[in-house]
């Protein structure tokens, strides 16, 4: 058996950051799988086509080029990530996104995974499963300060807006919503740093691992 890691959760609750360092613990490969959404998003708003129309997206999510996607600052913005959302509610971008998405788990060795379904819908096999989660104001906070890092100019309230918008909308859409999994354990880091943030996490791999003798 080999070790599948599936991190959800809503916007800047730190699951990439835990993914990524999981990733490189455990020595697997990790896939963002919000860059994906990202890309489709990105796609449809550059050949200048709706955010609602659903066969432009579908378009855009068959055609897609996996490769380079965390080396493209314009998936990054606030934008990008809103576009993404859009898109992500529509079934058929998702029904073309499911296959990379399952080969990337299931190939030999195991793998990490973030993102909102992959312990409900890509991966729900997978042996260790986290829901991170945070309040939505140290979520845009930690959002905000992200970005304008970045020299990306927003204000807190309008990011606090951004993030509780594509909640209720991640949350709300019939298809594959964000939603813990039964099994997934919940991670809480509204008052945790990033060290203690993945310590909780490890924590919970290391169960995991103990559980299946990996
Ligand atoms: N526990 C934490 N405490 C403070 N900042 C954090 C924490 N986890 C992540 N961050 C920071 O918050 C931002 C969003 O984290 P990220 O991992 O990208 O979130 P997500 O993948 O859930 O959107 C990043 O700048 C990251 O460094
Ligand atoms: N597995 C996934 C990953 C992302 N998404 C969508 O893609 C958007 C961007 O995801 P992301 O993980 O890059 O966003 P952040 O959490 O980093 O802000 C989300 O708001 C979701 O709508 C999804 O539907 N399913």
């Amino acid at each position: 058996m080999t070790l599948i890691i599936a991190v959800d959760g809503p916007a800047a609750s730190g699951k990439g950051t835990i993914a990524a360092r999981l990733a490189q613990t455990y020595g697997l490969p990790h896939l963002d799988t919000g860059l994906l959404y990202r890309a489709v998003g990105v796609k449809v708003l550059e050949d200048g086509d709706s955010l609602d129309d659903e066969a432009a997206a579908t378009e855009a999510a068959r055609g897609l080029d996996a490769s380079g996607l965390s080396d493209d600052s314009r998936l990054t913005t606030g934008e990008a990530g809103e576009a993404a959302s859009r898109v992500a509610s529509f079934a058929g971008v998702r029904a073309a996104l499911l296959e990379l998405q399952q080969a990337f788990a299931a190939q030999a060795g195991g793998a990490v995974l973030d993102g909102r379904d992959i312990g409900t819908v890509i991966a729900p096999g997978a042996q260790a499963k986290l829901f991170v989660t945070a309040t939505p104001q140290v979520r845009a906070t930690r959002r905000w300060k992200q970005l304008t890092a970045r020299g990306i100019e927003i204000s807190f309230e309008d990011m606090l807006a951004d993030i509780q918008r594509r909640d209720e909308r991640d949350a709300g859409r019939g298809s594959a919503p964000m939603v813990q999994a039964d099994d997934a354990v919940l991670l809480d880091t509204t008052d945790m740093g990033i060290e203690a943030a993945f310590d909780a996490a490890r924590r919970i791999v290391e169960a995991a691992r103990a559980k299946y003798g990996l």
